[in-house]
């Protein structure tokens, strides 16, 4: 997952991204860093396809992304499992955790799969009895497992965590984080963005702060 020379911004003129490099390949956690403000969850939002850069390109395993959102062709948007910060401004609060973790599946015409969703449960510490709830019946560290899971449930050969664990407590977040580094481990690439340096010097590989001064 590459960005190449990308430049991003909200408003016309205003750069928040001015001719950023960066690149994640399979099996690394590659950590995101820099001060509050500096476009580190616009430089995620623009390697996940959810937003569109001015200039510059994102690949994905060599191929060229074009379009964002609904427009990035499936194969690419399904490569790229993404987790916020908040798992409750992503959750549905009409769904239960269970049917939370397959949304994707259903979403993209694959059905659901009992055994692979078992075995995600399981892997992000999520009980029988938890999955039957719904967000208001749980934690917001439960909530945010649900939401791991489902960035997983399509196997993405990539996952952006954007402040996954800022809403954490420590045991929940050494828990996701575990989880997290256990997939790249099996060959997924991360990037793991965070205001935390700490928890990146122990979570990644290596951390960019590919900012201009
Ligand atoms: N939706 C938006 N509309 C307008 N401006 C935005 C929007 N999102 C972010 N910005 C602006 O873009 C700049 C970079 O924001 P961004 O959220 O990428 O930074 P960040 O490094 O992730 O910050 P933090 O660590 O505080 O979350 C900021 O000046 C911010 O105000």
């Amino acid at each position: 997952m590459r960005a190449e020379g990308v430049v991003a911004g909200y408003r016309r003129g205003v750069r928040v991204l001015d001719s950023v490099d960066i690149a994640v390949v399979p099996g690394e956690v590659v950590g995101l860093a820099g001060a509050s403000g500096c476009g580190k969850s616009t430089l995620a939002r623009v390697l996940a396809l959810l937003m569109a850069p001015w200039a510059g390109s994102v690949t994905i395993d060599g191929q060229r992304a074009r379009g964002v959102r609904y427009r990035a062709p499936r194969e690419l948007r399904t490569a790229i499992g993404v987790v916020f910060q908040q798992p409750r401004l992503s959750a549905d609060p009409r769904l239960t955790l269970d049917e939370i973790v397959a949304e994707p599946l259903l979403a993209t015409g694959r059905g659901r799969d009992a055994e692979w969703e078992s075995e995600l449960h399981g892997r992000v510490g999520l009980t029988a009895e938890l999955r039957g709830r719904r967000p208001h019946e749980v934690s917001d560290g439960q909530l945010q497992r649900a939401c791991v899971a489902r960035a997983l449930v399509l196997r993405p050969r990539y996952l952006v965590c954007d402040e996954m664990t800022a809403m954490l407590d420590a045991s929940t977040t050494a828990a996701l984080v575990g989880v997290v580094s256990a997939e790249a481990e099996r060959g997924t690439g991360v990037l793991a963005v965070s205001h935390d340096e700490e928890l990146l010097a122990v979570w990644a590989d290596r951390v960019e702060r590919p900012w201009t001064p």
